[in-house]
This record gives structure tokens, sequence and C-alpha cells, in this order.
């Protein structure tokens, strides 16, 4: 389990994270979001130890990360700057760090193998493509087997298959009873990957919360139908304090009405019926919402992906 405390840290006069406490529990992906300079490099720093708090603690497993024994055995890491050894290969760069953790040879050739490595893996990491880093990345933080994931940003420059292989491992690792912490920028791949989301903006938390939970506060559910007698349905809907919308060919967007009371309307009306859908908002939608307050730089995005300058 990862735990931060009342964590607080400042660049200058500028407060990158205020007074932050959550935990993030094993067994599920924990997502962990926010806009631009919101802090979550910065959190994920302090919790390995590579810088410290003003105020405040960040513990895995209850200890410090500078208290770690073996710490590659505890915990991996994947941070945003990669520090590799661009004249070395990719197998030499694991063992390499495996000979300073006591980890067996063997472990070296597993995460080759695991991270779709093998035909590469005695090139020159220097000439390794940006998804190639981030699987060599990703082979480090595994090489200890350990119990506890801190990945900022896994998926940054991988390909679709790429994508869905890390949200697969992902998954994978936290069913094995392990603590996954993700931090991305990819709201609809966090929705399917993560369980759990920890959302902060300017350093400080704005939600912890079930990513179900997280979706459902924050946006409206809608009904889209449609109906040949589109008309009529408005009227009828309009009547019982729902809101409808024309979309055109018969289609309308309802809110304020669930979809059983839009299907009795429908019925006791005698209108047909060709599509009667619950929708829930996304989550890029319910980020946009809990996050616009928060957002530090240039444009507002509105959630239909049209930006406006500020
Ligand atoms: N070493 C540093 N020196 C000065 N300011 C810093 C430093 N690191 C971070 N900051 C500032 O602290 C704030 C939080 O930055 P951080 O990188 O943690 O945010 P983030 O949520 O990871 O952002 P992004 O999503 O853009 O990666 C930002 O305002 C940033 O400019």
């Amino acid at each position: 389990m990862i735990e931060a405390k009342n964590l607080t840290k400042r660049y200058g006069d500028r407060v990158a994270v205020r007074d932050l406490s959550f935990t993030v529990e094993p067994g599920r992906v924990t997502g962990f979001l926010g806009p631009n300079g919101a802090g979550k490099s910065t959190t994920m720093r302090l919790i390995l130890g590579l810088d410290r708090p003003h105020q405040g603690d960040a513990t895995i497993g209850g200890k410090h990360y500078r208290d770690l024994g073996q710490p590659l055995r505890v915990v991996g890491a994947l941070l945003e700057a990669r520090a590799v050894h661009t004249g070395r290969s990719a197998y030499n760069h694991l063992l390499c760090l495996a000979q300073t953790q006591g980890i067996p040879k063997k472990r070296v050739d597993e995460v080759i193998e695991l991270v779709g490595l093998s035909e590469v893996a005695r090139k020159r990491t220097g000439g390794f493509s940006l998804g190639m880093g981030q699987r060599l990345g990703i082979a480090v933080a595994l090489l200890g087997d350990p119990s506890v994931l801190i990945l900022d940003e896994p998926v940054n420059g991988l390909d679709p298959e790429g994508i869905l292989w890390i949200r697969n491992l992902m998954k994978q690792l936290a069913s094995e009873g392990r603590t996954v912490f993700v931090s991305s920028h990819l709201m609809n791949e966090m929705a399917v990957t993560a369980e759990h989301l920890i959302v902060i903006g300017r350093g400080q938390l704005i939600a912890d919360c079930s990513t179900e939970e997280f979706i459902e506060r924050s946006t409206k559910q809608i009904v889209v139908v449609r109906s040949p007698d589109a008309e009529g349905l408005v009227g009828a809907i309009t009547a019982e304090g729902g809101t409808a919308t024309a979309n055109g060919d018969g289609m309308l967007t309802v809110t304020d009405l669930d979809a059983a009371r839009v299907g009795q309307l429908a019925a006791a009306g005698g209108f047909v019926l060709h599509e009667l859908t619950p929708r829930r908002g996304s989550l890029e939608e319910a980020f946009m919402e809990l996050t616009k307050e928060s957002v530090e730089y240039g444009t507002t995005v509105a959630a239909d992906g049209q930006g406006g300058a500020r």
C-alpha cells in the first residue's frame, strides 16, 4: 500500500503539491489524474524519495523509500524522464540493475520476454523507438517482481497494440494482488483500466473514489431516443418535466427523465420507439467538469473536444 499524508512540496514560491493525503490499495489499478501541472509527477517523485516534501510524509508498505533494503524488489517505477545509457543494450542495462539488487540473471530474460523486447534485447538502446524505450522502462519496473508499481504515463509512445498490452498487463498485475498506481492523460484508456481514481488539481485532492462513482458524480445521465413520432414524444417528455433536444431523423437526446419513464410515456401516448438507450457521460467529460477550476495553462477544452482560447 502507498500512503501519502499531508504532502506539501514547493518549488520557490510555487506550491506544486498542497496538503495532499491518500492511500493506494493493493489488488486494483488506481489511476492518478489531473490537468497538466497538477502535481502528479511531483507526488510520484515524493513517494519514490527522489524529492523531499516540505511537509507531510509518503510511505510504501509503511516505510520510506530510502529505508527499503532492496527497493526494486518492493517497488517498480516508470517515470517520465528515462535515464538509459544509450550505448548499452537493453539486456546489459537490465543485467546491471539486476546485479546491483541481487536479482537472478534468469529474471532479466523473463522480463525481456514479458515486455516483448526479445528480438532487440542485444541492440543498443540508443536506436530504440519511443515505444521500445517505454517497454524497456516497464521491464526495469518489473525486474524485481515488486508488489508495488508506480507508472507515470506508461502508454506514452505506445501504438494501439502496445496500449492494449499495457492495459492487460496492469490489470493482471493488480489481480495478482499488487498495488498499481498509474498516471495518464488518456481518459478513455483510464476508464477501461483503472477501477479506482485519485484526481488532483493544482496540487490538491479533487476526488478519491471508484471510476464509476467519479463518472456518476459529475456527469448527467442522458437517454437517446429514436422515434418516427418524435414531435409528439417531445411534447409528452416536456410535460413530464424532462428536456428533449431534437437531433434530426427522429433522434432525441433526453435529460432529467430516466429511460424507463421515457418508455412509459411513449407507451401511454402510443408513440412508436425505434431506440431507447440510457447513456452515462464519459470519464473525459467527468474529468473536464471536475477539474475545470484547476486547469493551469492555455486553453479550456470543452467536453466535446472543441477548444477555445482563454
Ligand atoms: N523541478 C521543478 N522546479 C520548479 N517547478 C517545478 C519542478 N517540478 C515541477 N514543478 C512545478 O510544479 C507543478 C507540478 O508539476 P508536475 O510535473 O508535478 O505536474 P504534473 O501533474 O505531473 O503535470 P503533467 O501532467 O504536465 O506532467 C507545476 O507547476 C510545475 O511547473
